[in-house]
């Protein structure tokens, strides 16, 4: 991290021009090769509670032994500017599509593993979060006693019924996330401990994941200083190794895999997705634009052409959510999948 003295020439000045600004003539990165796994793995330490979580996924999986598991991953990864962070990059995510869709898989009965940023969205509590639905809106003083209101007995009751089946049938494992290092670890550790679920298990990869880092042989261990009169802040990061055809190759190579292609121009957006599942080699790309993404997704599969769900304008006034789309599509190949592994 360089925080002083004058900027180099090749460096871009915020009076630089748009499109000059990120070098698009660098080499696109190739998949992760084993030597770059085990390079990461080794040079960032995982999270102290790894051990721990391991141990409660081994026995959600234990206790799930024969049905489908699907491991939903959601929400944005962070990337630390400092040891002692106090800067961080973020990646956006509210966390809506992850926590919608475990909802729809936990009804289909699937077991649910959630590899979730900590504090983002979670299934069911998302009708209400603390702040775009506050749940005290919801409620009232009635003689001392404090009620949900008359108007949301009905709505509240159904959720809390489904919240309530799926803890009591403990379908649903909650792992949390913060950083892109945290999220790496944990997703390998867990699709390991999936392997003994073979095609039974499913990977559905809705987190929006950091694609660059600060490696440990550059970040700082201390709040990064500005100082008076100022100074650029030049930040160098490395990319994020490719590691979904790891996750392919080794660490879950009998599962089914989806990612996810998140693109904001819609020209690109198919080609993205389909180079994504000829380099990654895994079974469905569902692609999204950040602009359309609650009305509309792709599928795109291998040796088939691409498939559009969209909400229809009526679907969109009803409320209908695209992932009760979603899902019943994504179990039918799923189905297909265990089918054609026996
Ligand atoms: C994040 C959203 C858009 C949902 O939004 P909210 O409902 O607000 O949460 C999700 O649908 C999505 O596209 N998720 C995937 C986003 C993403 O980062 N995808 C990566 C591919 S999977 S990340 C894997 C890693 N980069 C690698 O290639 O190994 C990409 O587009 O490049």
């Amino acid at each position: 991290m360089d925080t002083s003295g004058p900027v180099p020439p090749t460096r871009r000045l915020s009076t630089g021009e748009r499109e000059q600004a990120i070098d698009r003539s660098a080499p696109v990165l190739p998949p992760a090769l084993e030597i770059d796994e085990n390079n990461y793995f080794e040079n960032n330490a995982p999270p102290e509670y790894l051990d721990e979580l391991a141990r409660q996924c081994e026995e959600f999986v234990k206790m799930h032994g024969t049905g489908r598991i699907v491991l939903v991953t959601s929400g944005g990864t962070t990337v630390p500017l400092e040891n002692q962070t106090v800067r961080f990059i973020d990646n956006f995510s509210a966390g809506t599509r992850g926590a919608t869709s475990a909802e729809y898989f936990l009804e289909n009965g699937y077991a649910v593993i959630f590899l979730h940023r900590q504090f983002s969205l979670l299934p069911y509590s998302r009708h209400y979060s603390h702040s775009t639905n506050c749940f005290l809106d919801f409620m009232e003083e009635n003689d001392g006693q404090v009620v949900v209101s008359q108007q949301y007995q009905q709505q509240m009751r159904t959720v809390l019924r489904k919240y309530r089946a799926a803890k009591d049938r403990n379908q649903l494992l909650l792992l949390p996330f913060t950083t892109i290092n945290q999220y790496l670890h944990t997703l390998r550790t867990v699709s390991v401990i999936l392997q003994s679920a073979g095609p039974r298990a499913l990977f559905y990869l809705a987190a929006a994941v950091s694609d660059f880092f600060i490696p440990p042989s550059r970040i700082p261990e201390h709040k990064i200083q500005s100082k008076a009169g100022g100074n650029k802040l030049i930040m160098d990061l490395d990319p994020v190794p490719k590691f979904l055809n790891r996750l392919v190759e080794r660490w879950a190579p009998g599962a089914m895999i989806i990612s996810f292609k998140l693109e904001t121009d819609s020209e690109i957006l198919i080609s993205k997705a389909r180079q994504a599942l000829e380099r990654y080699s895994h079974q469905l790309v569902i692609g999204n634009l950040l602009q359309t993404r609650k009305n509309e997704i792709v599928f795109v599969e291998p040796e088939v052409p691409e498939t559009w769900i969209r909400l229809s304008d009526e679907q969109i006034k009803d409320g209908t959510e695209i992932e009760s789309l979603i899902i019943p599509a994504t179990i039918e190949r799923h189905t297909a999948w265990i089918e054609q592994s026996k």
